[in-house]
């Protein structure tokens, strides 16, 4: 097997409807995926990602722009002979065939021996556990085999790219999660090139790398799962990747790694790296992260408290701080104190857990 990189340089995707009106699926995306990297295109209904892996792979044309595979522009490389491969949802198994000969269905198109073709698909089969349903046909299996099934087809092909298209949302929410750690052990374990599609932010933030959040057609960031959780660039960003809290306002006063935004509720002070790219006065959003609020008797800033909910590991609240509602959690609740619907608290929040995007 081997890996290959993946390079997007200013890919557009037009489609024309029944009407003749033009839309734009994919918008000017430049992307460099490298040789063994996880990547997911995360964000969405609509927002372009099945469409930029469908480019990809070679089954939608590109209305501009640029695909490479390592130092190969691909444009004119029919899908059937890029050296990748996808994996569906729909597990796309033929269901007149056993496990093992679905396996085998594209290395015998390749007219590979019958040797051959077993010193490959015995390795895979050894790693992914499939030999006891060898010789089962596809309808005598779960969704979870199937997968595997699908996963290991892919895997036999050894490509230099591996796609994945929302391979687990047919699954339940068990299995989604042994089958994502299955599939990021393969994948690390064989060094493959992947790139894979969800809109299910947990699996993103699992599996990948890095994720590339897209937005309306665009990339609206790219980054390894903490820096996109921790360092979102845009509200939109801060918004899709887990819970975020806004407050509003201006930069106040600003310093080389902090800025000082004043908002309707209080002044908060913020650690934040890129502090430069921000001017006095201009309009900003603080993301609040639910963990960045700390609850106790004594603080700057009063609260009361208009829910909360022991969740066994975490205790969650919903605050009214001068008129806007938080949403907190605090971990550990068993070891702290804990406050119930009406009371006043006061709350701190934790600079490094803070962050500014523009508003
Ligand atoms: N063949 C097509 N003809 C016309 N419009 C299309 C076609 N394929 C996709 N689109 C449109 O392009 C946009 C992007 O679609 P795409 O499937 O890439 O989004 P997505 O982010 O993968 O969404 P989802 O998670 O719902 O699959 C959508 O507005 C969609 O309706």
């Amino acid at each position: 097997m081997s890996a290959k990189s993946v390079k997007l340089e200013n890919v557009t995707k037009h489609f024309t409807d029944d009407e003749g009106k033009t839309m734009t699926a994919v918008n000017d995306v430049s992307l460099h995926i490298e040789k063994g990297e996880f990547a997911t295109l995360l964000g969405p209904s609509g927002c372009g990602k099945t469409t930029t892996l469908r480019m990809i792979a070679g089954f939608e044309e590109l209305s501009n722009g640029v695909i490479m595979f390592g130092e190969d522009n691909v444009q004119n490389i029919p899908a059937n002979k890029r050296d990748c491969t996808m994996v569906f949802q729909s597990y796309a198994l033929f269901p007149h065939m056993s496990v093992y000969d679905n396996i085998c269905y594209g290395l015998k198109l390749k007219k590979l021996s019958k040797s051959e073709i077993e010193k490959r698909v015995t390795p895979v089969m050894d790693i992914m556990n499939l030999h006891v349903n060898k010789n089962r046909m596809p309808n005598q299996l779960s969704g979870g085999q199937q997968q595997r099934v699908a996963l290991a087809r892919a895997l036999v092909m050894e490509p230099g790219v591996l796609l994945f298209d929302e391979p687990l949302s047919n699954l339940d929410a068990k299995l989604r999660i042994t089958m994502r750690d299955e599939i990021r052990r393969i994948q690390k374990k064989l060094g493959i090139t992947a790139i894979y599609v969800t809109h299910d932010q947990s699996e993103a933030m699992s599996l990948s790398d890095r994720i590339v959040v897209m937005n309306e057609g665009r990339i609206e960031q790219v980054g390894p799962p903490m820096e996109i959780y921790q360092k979102p660039k845009t509200k939109f960003v801060s918004d899709f990747i887990g819970t975020a809290n806004f407050l509003e306002g201006v930069v106040d006063k600003k310093e080389s790694d902090r800025l000082f935004v004043k908002t309707k509720q209080t002044t908060i002070e913020v650690l934040q790296q890129n502090a430069d790219t921000f001017h006095e006065g201009q309009s900003v959003s603080v993301v609040v992260r639910p963990e960045a609020i700390n609850l106790d008797k004594e603080g700057t800033e009063s609260a009361k408290v208009l829910k909360s909910v022991f969740m066994g590991q975490i205790q969650e609240y919903e605050l009214d701080f001068n008129g806007i509602q938080l949403h907190a959690v605090v971990a550990d609740p068993g070891g702290k104190e804990v406050y119930y619907d009406g009371d006043s608290v006061n709350l701190t929040f934790s600079q490094r857990s803070l962050h500014v995007v523009p508003a």
